[in-house]
């Protein structure tokens, strides 16, 4: 799958071993940065990641932070992007299934790195859904989007 992965410096130390693992699993991997632990600001993190989705450069994005918090209310904020925070296996998987989300946050002070990868392979493995329920709320998130000025 082609991935955008991207992380604060807090969430650099785990995001440069899940960029290694993705390559390993055979991902086609664009790493957004950072690059070090020097302090940057999760927003502009997640705009350069949102953007690869929206242009259709990424299928989907995994973000991480310290908590998977920022990052997930800024990834949200970008137009067609339904990021999911996710530290548990169901979730991880039921954000696909159920809410499309084309993005998943996770916190790298919250959870380790092997469940981590467990984590983010439940979300990988996952497809949407294609039953009306769920193709019908996925849409109606878009038209809020147009409702309130997205594009
Ligand atoms: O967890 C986060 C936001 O929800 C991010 O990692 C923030 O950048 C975190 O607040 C980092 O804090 P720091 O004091 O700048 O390391």
């Amino acid at each position: 799958m082609r991935l955008v992965v991207g992380g604060d410096h807090a969430g650099y130390p785990l995001k440069r071993k899940m960029v290694e693992m993705l390559r390993s699993w055979g991902h086609d991997v664009t790493d957004v940065g950072t690059h070090s632990q020097d302090p940057v600001d999760f927003p502009d993190i997640a705009e350069e990641l949102c953007e690869m989705i929206r242009t259709g450069q990424a299928e989907r994005g995994i973000m991480i932070c310290g908590t998977g918090v920022g990052a997930s209310i800024a990834a949200n904020k970008f137009p067609g992007i339904r990021a999911a925070l996710c530290h548990d296996i169901y979730c991880a998987h039921q954000s696909v299934e159920h809410d499309d989300a084309n993005v998943m946050c996770l916190g790298a002070w919250v959870v380790g790195e092997k469940l981590a990868y467990d984590l983010v392979q439940a979300y990988l493995n996952a497809r949407h859904s294609q039953e009306n329920e769920f193709q019908r709320r996925v849409a109606k998130l878009a038209e809020i989007e147009k409702r309130y000025g997205g594009a």
